[in-house]
C-alpha cells in the first residue's frame, strides 16, 4: 500500500467512524414496548438516522463533492438501500452490544415486514458476519458500493469509475494484507455486493407493504426512496 493510499484509507475510515448511529436510537431498541406500530416507529428512526449518516459519510469520500451535482444525488439514491443494509449488517454482526442484536432482530420481525423479505435480509446479515471484515474493509466496501457507476440516471459514469477504481485497488491490497490465508477473500467481498443488489427489490416490496397498511415514513426517507 503506497503512502497516498494509506492517507486515502485514513480519510475514508475516519469518516466511517465519525458518523455513527446516535446511541439514543440504539437505547430505545431495548426500552419501547413491542407493538408493531412501536417497532415500525423505531425502525423508521433507525433508517432515518442511517440515511443521515450515509449522506455525511458520502460527502467525505474523496472526489464525491467534485462530481456533477445531479450525479451526486443519483449515486446517493441509487446506493441508499445497499449502503444502509451493508452498514447495518456490519453493525449487526460486530458493534452491537450483546443482547441488542436479538432485540433488534425481534423488532424487525415484528414490525409488519413480510416474511419473504425477512429471510433474505437476515441471510445477508449472517453472510456479512461470517466474513469478519476489519473496519478498513467495511468502510471501503461501503464507499465502493456508493461509487457504483451504473446506477440509474448517472450521466458521467466514467467520472464515477475513476473514483471507484482506486478504492477497489486499495481494498484488494487490504484483503491480501488482513486475510493472507484466503486468496479468494477479495472476490468473496465483491460477491457480497451482488447479493446486496438483490435486497433492493425486497426493500421496495417492504416499503410498499408498509404503505398499504398506512404506515407513515419520514420526509428524508420519502425523498431518498421516492415513496409517497
Ligand atoms: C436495519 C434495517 C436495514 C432494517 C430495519 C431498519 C433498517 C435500516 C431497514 O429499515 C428500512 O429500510 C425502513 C424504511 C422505512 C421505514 O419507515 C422504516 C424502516 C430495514
Amino acid at each position: 500500500i503506497t503512502k497516498e493510499q494509506q492517507d486515502f484509507m485514513n480519510v475514508i475510515l475516519d469518516a466511517y467512524n465519525r458518523h455513527q448511529i446516535p446511541p439514543d436510537v440504539a437505547k430505545k431498541l431495548l426500552q419501547e414496548q413491542y407493538s408493531a406500530e412501536e417497532n415500525f416507529l423505531l425502525l423508521t428512526e433507525m433508517a432515518t438516522s442511517q440515511v443521515q449518516v450515509l449522506v455525511e459519510f458520502t460527502k467525505n469520500i474523496p472526489g464525491f463533492l467534485s462530481l456533477d451535482h445531479e450525479d451526486q444525488i443519483a449515486l446517493l439514491k441509487g446506493s441508499a438501500v445497499e449502503a444502509t443494509f451493508l452498514r447495518s449488517a456490519q453493525a449487526f454482526s460486530t458493534k452491537m452490544p450483546s443482547g441488542h442484536t436479538e432485540v433488534l432482530e425481534e423488532r424487525i420481525r415484528k414490525s409488519g415486514i413480510s416474511e419473504e423479505f425477512m429471510t433474505p435480509m437476515f441471510n445477508f446479515y449472517k453472510s456479512i458476519g461470517e466474513l469478519h471484515m476489519v473496519q478498513e474493509e467495511q468502510a471501503l466496501l461501503t464507499a465502493i458500493t456508493i461509487m457504483t457507476p451504473d446506477r440509474p440516471y448517472v450521466k458521467d459514469q466514467q467520472a464515477v469509475e475513476r473514483l471507484q477504481e482506486p478504492m477497489l485497488d486499495i481494498l484488494r491490497k487490504l484483503c491480501a494484507l488482513h486475510h493472507p490465508g484466503e486468496p479468494q477473500y477479495f472476490a468473496r467481498l465483491l460477491g457480497r455486493l451482488t447479493e446486496l443488489r438483490t435486497l433492493n427489490h425486497y426493500h421496495a416490496e417492504m416499503l410498499t407493504s408498509w404503505r398499504m397498511n398506512d404506515y407513515k415514513f419520514t420526509p428524508l426517507l420519502c425523498e431518498i426512496w421516492d415513496v409517497q
